[in-house]
């Protein structure tokens, strides 16, 4: 069995609504599903790896993108357009993906 992953990056330009709480899930690709609920991973931009914050896991559920929906964008803090948008830059072609919800563990401030 792999070992749970202890780190995730976000693009800096979404960390303040991380740490406002209002994105509360992270849609990822097959290399990602192996959060595992439960578990607390370390933060960073994926720019320049400064650590921001720490996020417990609550799940990670298989979806398929033609199945996002409105309450996926919600979560998102985001348009149902603008996920798709998002997800089809990060992630160009990739019909399996993985909604990763969490939960905000404490911030990190220097
Ligand atoms: C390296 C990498 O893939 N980093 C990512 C992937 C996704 N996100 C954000 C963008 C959207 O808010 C959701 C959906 O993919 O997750 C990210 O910040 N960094």
């Amino acid at each position: 069995m792999k070992n749970a992953p202890t780190v995730m990056t976000f693009f800096e330009r979404f960390e303040a609504d991380i740490l406002s709480g209002k994105k509360t899930i992270t849609i990822r690709d097959e290399s990602e599903r192996d959060y595992v609920p439960g578990s607390r991973v370390d933060v960073s931009t994926f720019e320049d790896g400064r650590g921001f914050c720490q996020l417990d896991i609550i799940s990670v559920e298989p979806i398929l993108f033609d199945d996002l929906s409105l309450f996926h964008a919600e979560q998102e803090n985001m348009t149902l357009a603008q996920l798709k948008a998002v997800i089809q830059e990060i992630y160009p072609g990739i019909e399996q993906l993985y909604v990763v919800s969490y939960k905000l563990a404490q911030r990190i401030s220097l």
